[in-house]
């Protein structure tokens, strides 16, 4: 059956943040690509929020240049035609409380339509937003409310967040994004897991002898600086990506794909994550910062530096750009499993794929020869795809000659459709209020708890981070934490 796009009711959805840069480079051309396909009726409205003096001319004159930028192929003046009807401006400071009075005004005549709030902002201000939205008269049913990552800094902070929008919208209406979960190989996880009987004797400690997840970019943080410099690797990957592939790896089969049996079997897992402390943090973790290389064949700078030619990276520079942990799970299915997750920016190449290695045979018929042990790969970006590593025989007499060989299923050869980006599946299944892809309050604050104290052991012992070089896979500790066990990454 060929994929359908189905039309989404008639909404409103305001923006606040709709001229930041994730409205540029994710937001606005995930709508206008959606717009294209036909799935918004002719009087939805796309209102964004922002403190600049810009009115909806101005607006749409902005959106313009930016799809004229940030899309993929060029602007279909047709399509546009349509998406600039819906484009609208508020300028408003959401700390200036007088101003939430014109804002209210600007859904006086919106009729039947229901709303929903994307806070596309930092997250300090998701409270007052909230706020502001309810003193607006706004935040009854059915208007929602989506909440960009990270909700928070901490766990207290990510507490209040969730105190302070929970008084003024139900839980079943805070539409958490990990935009990961909006990715198809990453929902294709749960096809192949859960649509195949193949798989299920083999998931877990009697089969598995380790895994690998690893989100490897090649990208560096260049003018991020400063917001990586109050986050780290840790809180802006781990806490929320790397966590939530760990879930949909390891949890229980749910009863079903309804949203709170998924999510059911999520937390059990954040909860039955070891606690990483003090006296084995070192031996747990790896922290990385990069310094300069080479990356797809040109030389980077390193990280934070002034100067391109600088190699180190700058003095000031703490957070961590990479991150590898082996993490453990315990409960019966992965009791003894090491899942060792690693991230990083400017690596050698952007790759994010699981890595099931199996155990070896118990006992080898075929004297010296040796026998690899099976590998499942899952590849979520680029070459999204699967990969199984088996043992064959090299044709031919003289005995057995055992080599090991891919079995490849590549999803691109397998269905030639574009998949759409995972901001354009997300916004759609909000504005149908289908919040299965969206995080629930106790994930996000389960998985701050396990991250919060891989901080303070890291402050505790001064872990620092090590220098790697941009276009290497990681610092040096990053190999000695699989190499103590016996192991090595992966690097296929
Ligand atoms: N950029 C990215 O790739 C990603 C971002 N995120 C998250 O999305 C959120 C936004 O990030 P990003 O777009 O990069 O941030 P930017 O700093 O680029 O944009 C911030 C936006 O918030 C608006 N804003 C700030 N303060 C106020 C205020 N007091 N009143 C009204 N509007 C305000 C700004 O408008 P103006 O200054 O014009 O008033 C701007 O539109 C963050 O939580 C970030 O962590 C998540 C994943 C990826
Ligand atoms: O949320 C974030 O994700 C991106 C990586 O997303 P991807 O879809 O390109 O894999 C990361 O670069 C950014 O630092 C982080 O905030």
């Amino acid at each position: 059956m060929a994929a359908e796009f189905v039309p989404v009711d008639p909404f409103d959805l305001v923006i606040f943040g709709g001229t930041g840069d994730l409205a540029r480079r994710k937001l606005l051309p995930a709508l206008y690509h959606r717009d294209a396909d036909n799935q918004f009726s002719e009087d939805s409205r796309i209102l964004a929020v922002s403190r600049q003096d810009m009115d909806d001319a101005g607006y749409v004159a902005w959106v313009r240049e930016v799809l004229e930028a940030h899309l993929p192929e060029a602007l279909d003046e047709d399509v546009f035609a349509r998406f600039e009807k819906r484009l609208c401006h508020i300028q408003l400071d959401v700390d200036d409380a007088d101003g939430w009075q014109a804002f209210a005004e600007r859904f006086a005549d919106n009729g039947e339509r229901i709303c929903t709030f994307y806070l596309a902002t930092a997250p300090f201000l998701f409270g007052k937003i909230a706020a502001g939205i309810a003193d607006a008269g706004l935040s009854d049913a059915p208007n929602r409310i989506v909440l960009e990552k990270p909700v928070g800094h901490d766990t207290e902070s990510a507490r209040e967040i969730n105190d302070a929008v929970g008084s003024r919208f139900d839980e079943s209406r805070i539409y958490r994004i990990d935009h990961y979960l909006g990715k198809e190989t990453v929902q294709n996880l749960i096809a192949l897991r859960f649509g195949n009987s193949l798989f299920e004797p083999v998931w877990g400690r009697q089969a598995v002898d380790n895994v690998q997840i690893t989100v490897a970019e090649s990208l560096g943080v260049d003018e991020r600086f400063d917001f990586y410099e109050s986050t780290g690797a840790l809180r802006d990957m781990v806490q929320n990506h790397m966590l939530q592939l760990l879930c949909l790896t390891a949890m229980e089969p749910p009863a079903s794909m309804n949203h709170d049996d998924v999510r059911n079997e999520k937390i059990k897992v954040l909860r039955s994550l070891k606690p990483i402390a003090p006296g084995n943090v070192r031996k747990t973790t790896a922290r990385g910062q990069y310094g300069a290389g080479m990356v797809d064949g040109e030389a980077v700078p390193a990280y934070g530096a002034a100067d391109p030619e600088q190699q180190a990276p700058a003095e000031e520079a703490e957070a961590e750009t990479f991150v590898a942990i082996k993490a453990e799970i315990d409960n019966w299915r992965w009791q003894g499993v090491p899942f060792y997750l690693r991230t990083g920016k400017r690596m050698a190449r952007k790759s994010s794929q699981i890595v099931f290695e199996f155990k070896p045979v118990p006992h080898s018929i075929f004297g010296d020869e040796p026998l690899q042990p099976n590998r499942l790969v899952l590849r979520l970006q680029p070459e999204e795809g699967v990969e199984m590593s088996i043992m064959t025989k090299e044709p031919g007499p003289g005995g057995f000659r055992m080599r090991s060989l891919p079995l490849n299923l590549s999803f691109s050869q397998a269905f030639e459709v574009a998949y759409p980006d995972a901001y354009e599946r997300l916004l759609m299944e909000v504005l149908r209020g289908n919040p299965a892809l969206f995080m629930r309050r106790d994930e996000v604050e389960a998985g701050w708890a396990w991250v919060d104290r891989i901080l303070e052991a890291w402050r505790m012992e001064q872990v620092e981070a090590q220098e790697y070089m941009a276009g290497s896979w990681g610092p040096t500790d990053a190999f000695v934490l699989l190499d103590r066990d016996g192991r090595r990454w992966y690097e296929g």
